[in-house]
């Protein structure tokens, strides 16, 4: 993972899929030896693989490529941070791609399709969807409004209703239940709840309830346009998803989503805001972008959401955040709404959070905070560096074209590893950072349709990627933090149904997340393996002795810190109306 650093991807965006087969022999059980190397990936930050992972646990905004909180080093591969947006708001680039550095992006994404079948096309809730009600939910804050039970409760108008029955909606997920009266109250949210379980319906719902009864005029085409909603996202792909499910969930309204993001003709992206844009769906770099060329107005922003928030307030997106909240226009967080999901929220990103959202905001806290989904099965192989790719290829051949997903560490191993399967007759693709947009695209629909039921990712498709039947996440190599495992193994077991997970945990490189690894799996009632409870039980007093690396809250961190005056603790009291999440993780 340590490979994803976020200005190379600007370096190298001609990056091809032309695998060096001649290297493949040389791969062979050294998968963490730089040495190993691959044509396509001309990337000198590939040599972060052996990096120590214990520096990828500090801390705070940094500058520079340092490591950040939870291994949230500066950026992955998720988007491009362009020029114009790390110093000032104002662009002074000229460039089309508002990258100083690279070649010219022209890439222009096809439109989706806009026929109703494929706008509302969805698939079926699993047989666990149901059991979704007795998920423990835990509301912390002052005052908050009562959940509701059923969409008549939240009282949408009839347009909106249309569309969630078409979206083939019947009942709320919890996370929806308690967001949306707090959103259609006017309330800043934090909501945390587990992979799969409805968390973009949570927040597009009520904002466009919101926006409908204001009476938001359609937007015309101007040269700048003034959203009244912003959401971000860290990655390209999960961003057009969130703009799909807003598209969805607006069609037949006056209300005109559009999505922004790198790697693509940024002419494009002006084109597509200057035709009307009240919902701007946008990745940071490509956002800053937008702002600094002055194509964007930030006067009349309502609604700000960071989705995967955790990650947008780590070190490689939460500087881009705070100069957005600073950019001039942009109304301060007593006048807009701010809000705030993942399935995961460590406690030191949950207090940088209070720098962005009003005193009084509410949390929402659906089961264990940062809890992996309950629905997937998780398997836990010790298996060394030099089998993984027989191990590898024994499971793919045994679960025959079942659609899985195959994590690695690296943009070079993805690219490995796609070819090593495709030579093995096992069809497959790979997305990663090095490859170009136009690949990463056409690798994720091979994927969705069938085509490759493999795909060899790297952490940039960890979070959020909605997929119809991911039967199976593979970790051919565990990430450097249990928050990403908990994310990676989200891909499937999505929306009430089954998904199964298998991670090859080798002794040498992967006892840093043995102890959180165990509390996750028993938290999830999994099998515990003895000899994984063995090295975690060793790791103790090694630094680790936290099982989420001493920086994971089961709760609202407000209750930790009530009362020390660096917290926000504004109006907080508890106001628990289905039970208590469990504290052990504090
Ligand atoms: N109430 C509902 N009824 C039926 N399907 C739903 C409902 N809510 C959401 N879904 C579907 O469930 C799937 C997962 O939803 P979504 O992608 O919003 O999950 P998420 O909680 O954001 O996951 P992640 O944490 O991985 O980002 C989507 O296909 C979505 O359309």
């Amino acid at each position: 993972m340590g490979d994803e650093d976020w200005d190379t991807e600007i370096q190298d965006r001609v990056a091809s899929f032309v695998p060096d087969f001649q290297q493949l022999d040389n791969f062979s059980g050294r998968a963490n030896d730089p040495s190993f190397s691959c044509s396509q990936s001309r990337n000198s930050a590939d040599a972060g693989v052996g990096r120590n992972r214990s520096q990828r646990m500090r801390g705070g905004f940094g500058i520079g490529r340092s490591f950040g909180i939870r291994g949230g080093y500066r950026g992955y591969n998720e988007e491009v941070i362009g020029g114009s947006g790390r110093s000032s708001w104002k662009s002074h680039d000229k460039t089309e791609s508002g990258d100083n550095q690279g070649p010219k992006v022209t890439y222009v994404p096809p439109p989706p399709p806009d026929n109703e079948e494929a706008v509302f096309a969805h698939y079926q809730t699993g047989i666990n969807f149901d059991k979704y009600d007795t998920i423990l939910v835990e509301v912390s804050g002052l005052d908050p409004p009562p959940a509701i039970l059923t969409f008549e409760e939240a009282n949408l108008c009839q347009t909106l209703n249309k569309n969630i029955a078409k979206a083939g909606y019947l009942k709320l997920t919890p996370v929806q239940k308690y967001s949306i009266p707090i959103i259609l109250a006017g309330r800043d949210l934090m909501a945390c709840a587990q992979t799969g379980s409805g968390k973009t319906a949570a927040f597009l719902l009520p904002i466009l309830a919101h926006m409908m009864k204001d009476g938001v005029t359609a937007s015309h085409f101007r040269e700048q346009q003034e959203p009244e909603c912003i959401i971000v996202a860290p990655t390209r792909e999960l961003i057009n998803q969130i703009f799909l499910e807003a598209r969805k969930f607006s069609y037949g309204t006056c209300i005109r989503p559009v999505v922004i993001y790198g790697g693509t003709q940024t002419g494009h992206s002006i084109r597509q805001i200057m035709q009307g844009c009240n919902i701007l769906c946008a990745t940071p770099g490509r956002l800053m972008d937008i702002i600094g060329k002055e194509k964007i107005g930030l006067h009349k922003v309502r609604y700000l959401v960071l989705d995967e928030a955790d990650r947008m307030l780590d070190m490689g997106f939460g500087p881009e955040m705070k100069k957005l909240i600073s950019c001039p226009g942009m109304p301060s967080k007593d006048r807009r709404q701010t809000l705030m999901f993942s399935a995961t929220f460590p406690e030191e990103i949950q207090r940088l959070a209070g720098e962005f959202l009003k005193p009084e905001y509410l949390f929402v806290a659906v089961g264990q905070v940062g809890g992996a989904c309950s629905d997937v099965q998780q398997t836990i192989l010790q298996v060394s560096q030099y089998s993984k790719r027989e191990k590898l290829v024994e499971i793919l051949q045994s679960i025959r074209d079942e659609r899985t997903m195959v994590f690695v560490e690296t943009k070079k191993k993805a690219d490995f590893i796609a070819t090593f399967l495709c030579q093995e007759k096992i069809p497959t693709t790979s997305i990663h950072g090095d490859r170009e947009q136009r690949e990463r695209e056409e690798a994720l629909r091979d994927f969705r349709f069938g085509k490759c039921p493999v795909l060899v990712a790297t952490s940039v498709a960890a979070r959020g990627l909605d997929i119809e039947k991911v039967q199976h996440v593979i970790n051919f190599d565990l990430p450097s933090t249990i928050d990403e495992y908990v994310h990676r193994i989200g891909r499937t077991g999505r929306c009430g149904n089954i998904g199964k997970a298998i991670s090859f945990f080798d002794s040498v490189s992967d006892s840093h997340i043995a102890q959180p690894l165990v509390k996750v799996l028993s938290d999830a009632q999994q099998e515990v393996p003895s000899w994984l409870e063995e090295i975690a039980f060793s790791a103790q007093g090694t630094g680790f002795s936290n099982p989420r690396g001493n920086i994971f809250a089961s709760v609202d961190t407000r209750k930790i810190y009530q009362g020390k005056d660096s917290m926000n603790t504004g109006g907080l009291t508890m106001s628990s109306t289905t039970g208590t999440a469990d504290e052990s993780w504090d």
